[in-house]
């Protein structure tokens, strides 16, 4: 069987691969994501200057998933540049995917610039979850704050792109949302879904939040955000333009999970919570498990199945 997708007009050799954020901070990280069987790769989410990120605990596995509120740390923007600058293309069958999210449109602006200045085969997987103006919500969730976004960014970038979103729970959102998209020529793909927002997990015994952070709300992650992401995948499937295509990220603990992202639409699929758990070593056992799971139901490739989820 055949697991090979494409997105942004770059082959990927299989359809997984992290989610940003998850195993992907450092260049140690990002190496051990080369070596496993993922179909690809992609970096922390970068803001313009090195951020520390919150206090610890930050990240916690919980019974159906997980909990963080991380706030963003990374090595910095151009830490991320020169990795992909120095990332063999030629050699490595991975396309390499960066992530950018920063604190404002302005940074965002300037960290496209130095990326489209260097002229380099990665693609851009812009965070539309970033804090937008403090006391507003996220630019995921103020829609004429990303429709600007959107419209000063696409002209820089100039090659597919796409943009990381939060879950949308209202119909009318995924339509409103789905319009701005379908606006945006080189607007390649949508990465659905970022974590659930501000949840919050308590200790039974202690009667205490679990993470430091923002008095313990932080954004859900793992099997518990299942179907809210495969609802997602598939809105957005269905909404947006022949051509732009869907990542599905959430839930997926096994091959089951995988295969019901392309069900519902995913081109390709990221994994978060799971591989934050297991490691890299999971790539090769979704696959593995994907492999069989096609096998059995006479599926040869992604593409007898994508996106035929039934209805009744
Ligand atoms: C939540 C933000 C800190 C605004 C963005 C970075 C981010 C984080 C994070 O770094 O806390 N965690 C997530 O689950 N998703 C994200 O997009």
């Amino acid at each position: 069987v055949d697991l090979s997708t494409s997105i942004a007009g770059v082959s990927l050799p299989n359809l997984f691969f992290n989610a940003s954020g998850v195993w992907c901070q450092h260049e140690s990280e990002l190496k051990e994501l080369l070596n496993s069987e993922s179909g690809s790769l992609i970096t922390k989410s970068a803001t313009f200057e090195y951020r520390e990120g919150n206090p610890s605990p930050r990240y916690v596995p919980l019974p159906a998933g997980s909990i963080n509120s991380m706030g963003l740390p990374n090595e910095g923007y151009e830490y991320y540049l020169n990795y992909a600058k120095n990332y063999d293309y030629t050699n490595n069958v991975k396309p390499l995917f960066v992530s950018l999210s920063g604190l404002s449109l302005q940074d965002n602006v300037k960290m496209v610039e130095q990326f489209v200045a260097a002229d380099l085969p990665c693609i851009l997987e812009i965070n539309f979850s970033c804090p937008n103006v403090p006391g507003k919500p996220q630019l995921g969730y103020d829609m004429d704050a990303m429709e600007n976004a959107l419209k000063v960014l696409a002209p820089i970038v100039k090659k597919p792109f796409g943009i990381k979103l939060p879950p949308y729970f209202d119909i009318a959102h995924f339509d409103a949302v789905a319009a701005i998209v379908n606006k945006i020529d080189n607007l390649a793909f949508v990465t659905c879904v970022n974590s659930v927002g501000n949840g919050l997990a308590i200790d039974f015994e202690t009667e205490t939040a679990l993470i430091k952070p923002k008095d313990g709300f932080g954004g859900l992650g793992g099997a518990m955000i299942l179907n809210t992401a495969l609802a997602n995948v598939n809105a957005f499937h269905r909404r947006l333009n022949e051509g732009k295509k869907v990542i599905g990220v959430g839930g997926v603990t096994s091959g089951k999970e995988a295969f019901l992202h392309v069900l519902a639409g995913a081109s390709a699929v990221q994994i978060g919570t799971q591989l934050k758990e297991e490691g890299p070593v999971f790539f090769a056992r979704v696959k593995k498990e994907l492999e069989e799971i096609m096998q059995a139901k006479g599926y040869k490739s992604l593409d007898d199945f994508r996106g035929k989820v039934k209805t009744l």
